[in-house]
This record gives C-alpha cells, sequence and structure tokens, in this order.
C-alpha cells in the first residue's frame, strides 16, 4: 500500500506570496495607466495563476485588455517576479515543521498550485523547499488545473501516491472543489487569500495554524472519507 499524500497548494496556504505578487502586478499594469492593486484587492484576483489575476485587474477597474496587450502583460509580470524571487515571501508560521513531522510519519508530500511551474518552482527552491516533495505541478502542467480533479490525479500520479489514500490542503475554492471533484478529503486553511470564509466551502476540515496538521488529522480524514463513501 501507499504511503499517505498529503498535497498542498501553494500561494496562501505554504507561502505568504502575496506581497510580491502584488508587487509584481503593479509593477505590471502601472505602465499602461491602471491604478495600483491593494491587498484587498488580491483575494478577488489569485486563484487561477498571473494571466487571470491580470484579467481580473483589468475587470475590477473597469478597463478594456486585449488579448495581444494581456501576452505581454504576462511576460512582464513572469520576468518581474521571477527576478525578484523569492522577494518578501515567506512559508507561513510552523509550515516547514509540519512538512518535516509529516514526512517522519512516512507522509509522501506534494504541491499542486495554479501557478504556473516556472514560477512555482524556482520559488520553492529558492525558498530551499524542493527537497521536502516528491512532485510540483502548476496551472500549466496539465491541459486542465484545479478546481479539475484530473490536476489532482496527475499530482498524485507523479508523487507515486495513490488516489484513497490523498489528501488535499488548501486556501480557496479551486482547492477544496478540486479535492471534492477528485473525492478526497480537504483541509482549509483560514488564513489564506480567500473572498469567502474558508469553512463556507465546506471542506472535511479547516485548520488557523499548521501546528494543528497532524499525521493523525490526516488519517482521520482519510479513515472518515472511507466511511461515508
Ligand atoms: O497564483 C495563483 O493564482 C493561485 O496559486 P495557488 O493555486 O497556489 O493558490
Ligand atoms: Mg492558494
Amino acid at each position: 500500500m501507499s504511503s499517505p499524500l498529503v498535497i498542498f497548494d501553494l500561494d496562501g496556504t505554504l507561502i505568504d506570496t502575496a506581497p510580491d505578487l502584488i508587487d509584481s502586478l503593479n509593477h505590471t499594469i502601472a505602465p499602461v495607466g491602471l491604478a495600483p492593486m491593494t491587498l484587498d484587492d488580491l483575494h478577488h484576483l489569485v486563484g487561477q495563476g498571473a494571466r487571470v489575476m491580470i484579467k481580473r485587474a483589468f475587470e475590477l477597474r473597469n478597463v478594456p485588455l486585449d488579448e495581444a496587450d494581456a501576452d505581454t502583460l504576462f511576460n512582464n509580470f513572469v520576468e518581474h517576479y521571477r527576478h525578484n524571487m523569492p522577494g518578501k515571501s515567506q512559508p507561513f508560521r510552523g509550515t516547514v515543521e509540519c512538512l518535516e513531522r509529516l514526512a517522519a510519519a512516512g507522509m509522501t508530500l506534494a504541491i499542486c498550485t495554479n501557478k504556473s511551474e516556472a514560477l512555482a518552482i524556482p520559488l520553492i527552491e529558492t525558498l530551499g523547499l524542493s527537497d521536502h516533495f516528491a512532485a510540483i505541478t502548476g496551472g500549466d502542467t496539465f491541459p486542465v488545473r484545479k478546481p479539475d480533479a484530473a490536476h489532482i490525479f496527475g499530482t498524485i500520479e507523479r508523487a507515486g501516491g495513490s488516489r484513497d489514500r490523498a489528501v488535499m490542503i488548501g486556501d480557496s475554492i479551486n482547492d477544496i472543489l478540486a479535492a471534492k471533484n477528485a473525492g478526497i478529503p480537504s483541509i482549509g486553511v483560514d488564513f489564506g487569500y480567500s473572498d469567502v470564509p474558508i469553512a463556507s466551502l465546506s471542506p472535511s476540515s479547516v485548520i488557523s495554524h499548521f501546528d494543528a496538521l497532524t499525521d493523525n488529522l490526516v488519517r482521520d480524514l482519510l479513515v472518515a472519507s472511507k466511511v461515508v463513501s
């Protein structure tokens, strides 16, 4: 039997990337005259990767954006974000201890993020966290991304896990819906970037700190999911 697989979302779950997302977004939109975005705005912008974040920023300001400009702005965003990595981004409190604790309990860890691979993988690398993860998949790794179940299934496959022994941890509707679509338990964190209270999305469990993410919680959720399904 494969070991339990704990799949983490990245932005707003493992890593507090908000200040750098906002900095790079504002750097990108300033030359085209869009007023700067704030941390509050970010909750409505983040979730589907940088391309969608830029598009949503224009929608928020009621300014039209054509496809050619969107490509240029996306490339500018990626260049600025990559160049400044890891910037102010830091793991949330207790993250590293949690990863070590779960690994010591025999669990495999993976990241399933809607951030593009070209941003997610170097960010985790520059933060010195890559060795913790058996797989890191991004919003452009597969033809679909969260909330599509196939993003989770592809992550499970790459990490060498199994679909009936995997749990998803995330901060947004995309994570909780992806887990539901994949038929696996979910843990919502309430310190991320969701624009609605995470509990309102009915994850299997909610945590407010990584200290609460124990191997016992993961095993309990896996057992409970078998009982009800
Ligand atoms: O960067 C985004 O828009 C979303 O990233 P996440 O899936 O890691 O939260
Ligand atoms: Mg997130």
